[in-house]
């Protein structure tokens, strides 16, 4: 049966269609797949080989279906996780043993521990026996070698190559699964600078397997200065580098630990020893993760370390969300004392998330934060000034508004004041008089199809209309361009009482990298 779901893939959103599509759908009501995490659900949910699934249901012109469905947390492809049934539906027996016996071949070869006794092997061969698999994403043991000669092998892999796992191993860039986009050296430096002036110790690494491995670098191995790291990441491969104390195989959107109460101690443990004192949570989520599974998953750690807090102290766990901005508001609506910093997160496999001039874009990825903004410097180097009236650090280009009276671009770039909708807007963005608000020139208005959208009268477009001055005109190629890019995606949102997600829909063929772990 065809489970109803949309893809929901903002990974390579373009953001100005993005945030253009979160205000339109905002206004002409939410259509697509929801996910229902915070409302009351019956019984405890089937298990996929990704852990507990989600309740879904299907949304259209913002009236729920009646009926409901279990779906994949983690998946939003169908191909990397077929999981479906419905919310009422009963399975006979032998469906559910079929199900158990999937799920448990879909588990890792090895236990953790398996593989943490290879890795002891592996380091005591010489350095010319020290193989390792690019085609299975293994470390060969000499009895593995017969198994392996076809495929592509590194040789000699010294002790600096297995401290840098994340150089090793090829990213996972399956967009709908694990969008395994790595920090470049200048972000991830940042942000271990950073968490080390602001004081932090330790350091729960959830989906930043980069981070983790800076951190295991740079510690001396002076117990009291060094800062710690524990890594939470869905990406097994990497228990082949690391022990049990220090990464556990882990599933951001429904917070389950595939070792199960040994992974959930270790990271109680490490959440609560020295009574949480000097840790702070830094997640980069996949983009095109659900907003809600994660905000639920952050507010469990937040009161797991503050079960050991004393009750007159209001503090909550220092957390680093790492997310693209434009998704600011349904952030704020699950974390209310966070902000959004200006600072540009950038990766070395993301073609369009490249910091500055230089990449083909501004990266949009930005850093949540429940830590006041005005204690994180961001580098003067790279253009970053402090706004004393905001009192925070913003982008060159952020000019303080004296209207709004803040420092408002979110992109980087230069925003404009609009009298008519009373905000700051995109550079690029005119006022709709169709709409009644700021848009995208190319976008298409929500209430009346033909017509203008500059005057709204009804006998010419907006090409022909005398308002439109001819410098505005975009010349032919680029305009099928922007109409390309905007064909190419479809953006379903909700907004107002609902917490449910944001929906974007971009379809792109991307080829597969070697073979991975069927259920990886
Ligand atoms: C956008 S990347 C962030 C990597 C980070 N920028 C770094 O360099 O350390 C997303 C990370 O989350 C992990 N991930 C994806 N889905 C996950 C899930 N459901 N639960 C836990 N981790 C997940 C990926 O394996 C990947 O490491
Ligand atoms: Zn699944
Ligand atoms: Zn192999
Ligand atoms: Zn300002
Ligand atoms: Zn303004
Ligand atoms: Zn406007
Ligand atoms: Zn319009």
């Amino acid at each position: 049966m065809a489970a109803p779901r949309s893809e929901a893939g903002v990974t390579m959103a373009e953001e100005e269609a993005a945030a253009a599509g979160v205000e339109a759908a905002g206004r002409s009501g939410r259509s697509g797949v929801e996910v229902l995490v915070s409302r009351d659900t019956s019984g405890s949910p089937p298990q996929c080989p990704h852990g507990p699934t989600l309740l879904f249901v299907k949304v259209n012109q913002g009236k729920e279906e009646a009926r409901r469905f279990y779906a994949c947390s983690a998946c939003r492809d169908r191909k990397d996780c077929n999981f479906f049934q419905w919310e009422d539906e009963k399975l006979s027996e032998a469906r559910l043993a079929a199900r158990e016996i999937y799920n448990r071949r879909c588990r890792p070869p090895l236990s953790h521990k398996q593989y943490v006794e290879r890795y002891r092997k592996f380091i005591e061969l010489p350095l010319s026996q020290r193989k390792f698999c690019q085609t299975c994403q293994q470390l060969l043991l000499p009895d593995d070698w017969g198994k392996h000669c076809d495929h592509q092998v590194l040789y000699d892999i010294s002790i600096a190559q297995l401290k840098r796992p994340s150089q090793l191993l090829y990213p996972l860039e399956n967009k709908k699964t694990n969008a395994q986009y790595l920090f470049t050296d200048r972000s991830c430096q940042f942000l271990l600078d950073l968490i080390s002036t602001l004081g932090f110790r330790k350091v729960l690494c959830v989906g930043t397997p980069r981070l983790h491995e800076l951190i295991r670098l740079k510690a001396s191995g002076d117990k009291e200065s060094d800062v710690k790291s524990l890594l939470l990441d869905i990406d097994f491969r990497y228990s082949q580098f690391y022990t049990e104390e220090s990464f556990c195989h882990y599933n951001m959107f429904n917070h389950h630990f595939f070792d199960g109460k040994a992974g959930f101690e270790t990271c109680r443990k490490f959440l609560q020893e020295d009574k949480g004192v000097g840790l702070i949570l830094v997640t980069d989520p996949p983009f095109g993760g659900l907003v809600e599974p994660l905000a639920v998953t952050f507010r469990k750690f937040m009161d797991m370390w503050g079960e050991h807090q004393s009750p007159d102290n209001n503090k909550e766990l220092p957390l680093f969300w790492i997310f693209p901005y434009f998704f600011e508001s349904r952030i704020l609506q699950f974390f209310p004392s966070f902000s959004m910093l200006d600072y540009q997160v950038d990766y070395d496999n993301h073609a369009l998330y490249k910091h500055g001039k230089t990449g083909r874009k501004q990266s949009p990825v930005r850093i949540f934060t429940n830590i006041p903004p005005n204690k994180i410097i961001l580098p003067a180097e790279e253009g970053y000034r402090f706004c004393a009236v905001c009192q925070r650090y913003v982008s060159l280009e952020n000019q303080h508004c004296e209207i709004c009276n803040s420092c408002t671009s979110k992109d980087g770039r230069r925003w404009k004041h609009c009298l008519l909708c009373k905000k700051c807007v995109k550079p690029s963005w005119i006022h709709c008089s169709i709409c009644n608000y700021c848009a995208l020139p190319n976008h298409s208005c929500a209430g009346a199809k033909d017509g203008c959208f500059i005057c709204g009268e009804a006998d010419h477009k907006r090409t022909k209309c005398p308002n439109f001055s001819a410098s505005k005109r975009p010349n032919r190629a680029v305009r099928k361009q922007k109409q390309k890019k905007s064909n190419k995606m479809k953006m379903e949102t909700t907004k107002g009482q609902s917490m449910n997600h944001a929906i974007v829909t971009r379809k792109k063929k991307k080829k597969k990298r070697g073979h991975q772990h069927p259920c990886s």
